[in-house]
């Protein structure tokens, strides 16, 4: 992958140029059923730059999990292409990590979390000694009190299950998080909790991230761009930036009338196209 041309701003000085991180060029994929095949997502592109915060949104089954399965490589698609830091994704690549919206997927209920925060890096065979004082960086980084190391997944809540899968998504230090739905399970008042933490590990890292969620005030308040998905089989239908000022706030964002404007404007095309379909 090669840099984007490099863009003019409007008062005429260059920017620097970006460099794509995640590219998806018509991507299909088609799941065998007795009639034939479903159709879940068709011809979707777009690319995530260096750096970037971009959310997925679209109708209830469209086919974002289906995408965000096939760009992890845990799913082979029917057609396209992914790139990862410009080499093809043919299986889960190297330098990229998955967070899903159960956490039963992402975290093993017979490890301590311990064990499971660092489970990527025993598997890289990194010193035992290491292991611990990453782990413990990296629990105190997602705001897990070190005591917590000890438990297991089941005896913690929601909410401190998903900041264990996002240590553990992080320890390995990925290009790229994929995120799908990883708030949807939780209460009101813990979801701005993780969102909050994760604008923070987002900036603190410099990660990319490509985050895929039902909630369009979340995309909103998080994301830098908007892919908005047709219903299924789905494309793009179009991708909205989102230029509200970082660091984002869950009062000032969302007061900000910007913010209200951009989450109806996703919500007029969404709507428009359930109609649609
Ligand atoms: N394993 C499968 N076999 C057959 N069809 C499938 C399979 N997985 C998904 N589908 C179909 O593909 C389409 C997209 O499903 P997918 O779960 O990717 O959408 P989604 O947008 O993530 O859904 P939701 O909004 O419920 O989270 C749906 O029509 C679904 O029924």
């Amino acid at each position: 992958m090669k840099p984007d041309s490099t863009p003019q701003s409007r008062a005429g000085e260059t920017k620097p140029a970006k460099t794509p991180m995640l590219a998806v060029d018509g991507l299909a994929k088609s799941y065998p059923n007795k009639k034939g095949a479903v159709r879940a997502i068709e011809q979707v592109s777009f690319t995530l730059h260096e750096g970037e915060f971009v959310s997925i949104v679209g109708p209830s089954g469209c086919g974002k999990t289906t995408l965000l399965s096939c760009i992890a490589g845990l799913l082979p698609p029917t057609a396209g292409e992914v790139e990862l830091g410009g080499s093809p994704v043919t299986g889960p690549p190297e330098g990229l990590s998955v967070v899903f919206q159960d956490y039963s997927r992402s975290l093993f209920p017979w490890l301590s979390v311990e064990s499971n925060v660092g489970l990527p890096l025993k598997s890289e065979r990194r010193p035992k000694a290491e292991i611990k004082r990453d782990v413990a960086t990296m629990l105190k980084q997602v705001g897990l009190d070190p005591s917590v190391a000890s438990r297991y997944p089941w005896q913690l809540s929601g909410g401190m299950q998903q900041r264990v899968a996002i240590a553990r998504a992080l320890i390995s230090h990925p290009k790229v998080l994929l995120m799908d739905e990883p708030f949807a399970s939780v209460d009101a008042q813990t979801r701005t909790g993780l969102e909050d933490l994760l604008l923070r590990v987002w900036e603190e890292y410099n990660k990319t991230i490509l985050f895929v969620t039902h909630d369009i005030d979340e995309a909103v308040y998080l994301s830098d761009r908007i892919v908005v998905l047709s219903s299924s089989p789905s494309s793009v239908v179009t991708e909205l930036e989102v230029p509200l000022p970082r660091p984002r706030d869950q009062f000032k964002t969302k007061e900000n009338p910007d913010y209200s404007k951009i989450r109806a404007e996703v919500f007029r095309l969404v709507m428009k196209d359930m109609q649609a379909a």
